[in-house]
């Protein structure tokens, strides 16, 4: 029987003035097993970049559509985009907003046409887009949302496995893996989205994908509170008693397997997490900053509830280090690794 082709994954570059390009190209240059990347972005930006670093990677530029050849250490497929204008390493520059998002977009239309198994995305600069006029754009998961028209997606973070393998005892034996019941939101709004409604659909997204991408066959997912203390039976705020408890017995009734709500300061302990296939966390800084101490650069970001896989890196565009050398490709390599593992599981060509 012939071995099936690898997976093509497009690789979005980010933000040009930011750490992106270089990681995508440093990842090239050392070679990626069991997938065939294809970075998207500006060749000349790429060419530049590499030149810079003195990676020796040869850019083979090609349409979507057109067959990607297999991949090997110094070689790097590329659907081209052009920027807007030109780029310095760390100088963020308003009119390639449309540039970033134009790489988004020839991503997302490979991944729903078949000629791409998944996307994986560099890392891009919110403000810079909101600067450029797109009001709504709050990041690439509610971007993704819009894209694909869908209602609700989840955003979770996970560590590499093989991070806890090296590290016995550190955070548990197994995966950490965070997901937000809100995303880009400001504080302050925050307690006002933890409804019923949107619980009950990021939970349901929660459990169907542990199950769907990650192969889990009954998900046990534990919950945190929003207040300090899961609320202190109602001293400390009363969303526990009057959402999130209610929402949680409704959907134990619907055969999901929930701790909680636990109190967050305690929960991201090993003993609390033995045997949980992931934590929800009700707000990004209750959960994010816990998964990237125990695993910054070891992990990755995927989005669920998508009809495509796309997994991302766990930091930001690190405009102090573009154009180094210095950033660590660890995390794009891990979000490469995850997202051929879903591909291989949900289909995809
Ligand atoms: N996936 C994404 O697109 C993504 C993720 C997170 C943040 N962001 C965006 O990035 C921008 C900057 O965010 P920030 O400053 O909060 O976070 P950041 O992750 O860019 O930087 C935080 C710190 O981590 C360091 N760092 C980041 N990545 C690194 C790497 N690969 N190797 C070594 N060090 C690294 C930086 O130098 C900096 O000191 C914001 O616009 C934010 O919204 C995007
Ligand atoms: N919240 C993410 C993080 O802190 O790593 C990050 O901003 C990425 O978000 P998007 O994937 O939605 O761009």
């Amino acid at each position: 029987m012939a071995t099936p082709a690898a997976p093509v994954l497009a690789l979005t570059s980010g933000e040009p003035a930011g750490i992106g390009p270089e990681l995508v190209l440093m990842l090239a240059a050392e070679g990626v097993a069991g997938t065939r990347p294809v970075a998207v972005g500006d060749p000349g930006l790429l060419a530049e970049r590499a030149a810079a670093l003195g990676l020796a990677v040869e850019l083979v530029e090609l349409a979507p559509g057109e067959a990607v050849p297999a991949a090997r250490p110094g070689r790097l497929p590329v659907w081209p985009v052009a920027l807007r204008a030109p780029v310095r390493p760390g100088v963020l520059e308003v009119a390639n907003a449309d540039y970033v998002l134009e790489t988004l977009d020839v991503a997302i239309h490979a991944c729903r046409a078949g000629q791409a198994a998944g996307m994986v995305t560099a890392p891009l600069h919110k403000g810079v887009i909101l600067d450029a006029g797109h009001a709504r754009f709050t990041g690439h998961t509610e971007y993704l949302r819009d894209a694909c028209g869908v209602e609700e997606v989840v955003m979770m973070l996970a560590t590499d496995a093989a991070l806890h393998a090296e590290r016995p005892g550190w955070m548990g034996s197994a995966a950490l893996r965070v997901a937000l019941a809100t995303t880009h939101l400001p504080l302050r709004e925050v307690a006002d989205a933890i409804t019923r409604e949107r619980l009950m659909r990021v939970l349901r997204i929660l459990d169907a994908d542990l199950m769907r991408w990650f192969g889990v066959a009954r998900p046990r997912i534990a919950v945190c509170g929003l207040n300090p203390h899961a609320g202190e039976g109602g001293h400390l705020g009363r969303e526990e008693l009057e959402v999130i408890e209610p929402t949680l017995e409704a959907l134990r009734g619907e055969g999901l397997t929930l701790d909680g709500p636990l109190p967050a300061d305690t929960l991201f302990t090993p003993r609390h997490l033995t045997g949980v296939d992931a934590v929800l966390a009700m707000y990004h800084d209750q959960g994010l900053p816990v998964l990237k101490y125990a695993g910054f650069g070891r992990a990755a970001n995927i989005t669920l509830g998508l009809p495509l896989v796309r997994t991302s890196v766990d930091h930001g565009t690190a405009l102090d280090l573009a154009g180094t050398g210095r950033a660590d490709p660890g995390s794009l390599r891990v979000a490469v690794a995850l997202a051929a593992q879903m591909a291989a599981r949900g289909g995809g060509n």
